[in-house]
C-alpha cells in the first residue's frame, strides 16, 4: 500500500497527430498554482487511475480518451504535499481541446516544453519526452 497521505493523481500526456502535447495552466489558488501541467487530477474512491484519467480529461479539457498507455509513475514530496503521478500517454482521443475550467491551455511541440514552468515533479516526465524520439 502507498502512504495514505500521498495524493494519487492521474495525468495525461495527450499527443495529437502533429506530435504536439496539450498543456494547461494551474489556477493561481491551486496547489503549485501558476505552473503549467499536463491535465489530470486526483483519483477518487472507487476509481482506478485509468478511469480517473478519462474523467479528469473530459472535465478539464474536453478530451475523450480512446487509447492511453501507461508511461511512468512519479512519486514526489513537495514541502506541503506528497503526490504520486500516474502518467499516461494518450495517443487516440475524441473531441476538440478546450479549457473547461477557464484555464489557459495550448498544444506545444516537445522541444518547446522547456519554455514553460512546470511543477518540480514533472521534471522526469519532461526529460523523458525530450529524450524519446518524437
Ligand atoms: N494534473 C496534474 N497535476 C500535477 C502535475 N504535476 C504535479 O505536481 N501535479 C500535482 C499538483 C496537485 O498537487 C496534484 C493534482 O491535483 P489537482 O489539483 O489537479 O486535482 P483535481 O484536478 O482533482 O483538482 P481539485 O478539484 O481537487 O482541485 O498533482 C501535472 O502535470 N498534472
Ligand atoms: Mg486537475
Amino acid at each position: 500500500m502507498s502512504n495514505p497521505d500521498t495524493v494519487h493523481v492521474a495525468v495525461g500526456v495527450i499527443e495529437n497527430t502533429q506530435g504536439e502535447l496539450l498543456i494547461s495552466r494551474r489556477a493561481a489558488h491551486q496547489h503549485q498554482g501558476g505552473h503549467w501541467e499536463f491535465p489530470g487530477g486526483k483519483v477518487e474512491g472507487g476509481e482506478n487511475a485509468q478511469q480517473a484519467l478519462a474523467r479528469e480529461l473530459l472535465e478539464e479539457v474536453n478530451i475523450e480518451v480512446v487509447h492511453a498507455a501507461p508511461m511512468t509513475v512519479i512519486e514526489h514530496a513537495y514541502p506541503d504535499k506528497r503526490v504520486r503521478l500516474d502518467v499516461w500517454h494518450v495517443t487516440v482521443f475524441k473531441g476538440q481541446a478546450d479549457g473547461r475550467e477557464g484555464q489557459e491551455w495550448r498544444w506545444v511541440p516537445r522541444h518547446q516544453l522547456t519554455a514553460y514552468s512546470f511543477p518540480a515533479a514533472n521534471e522526469a516526465i519532461i526529460q523523458r519526452l525530450l529524450d524519446e524520439p518524437a
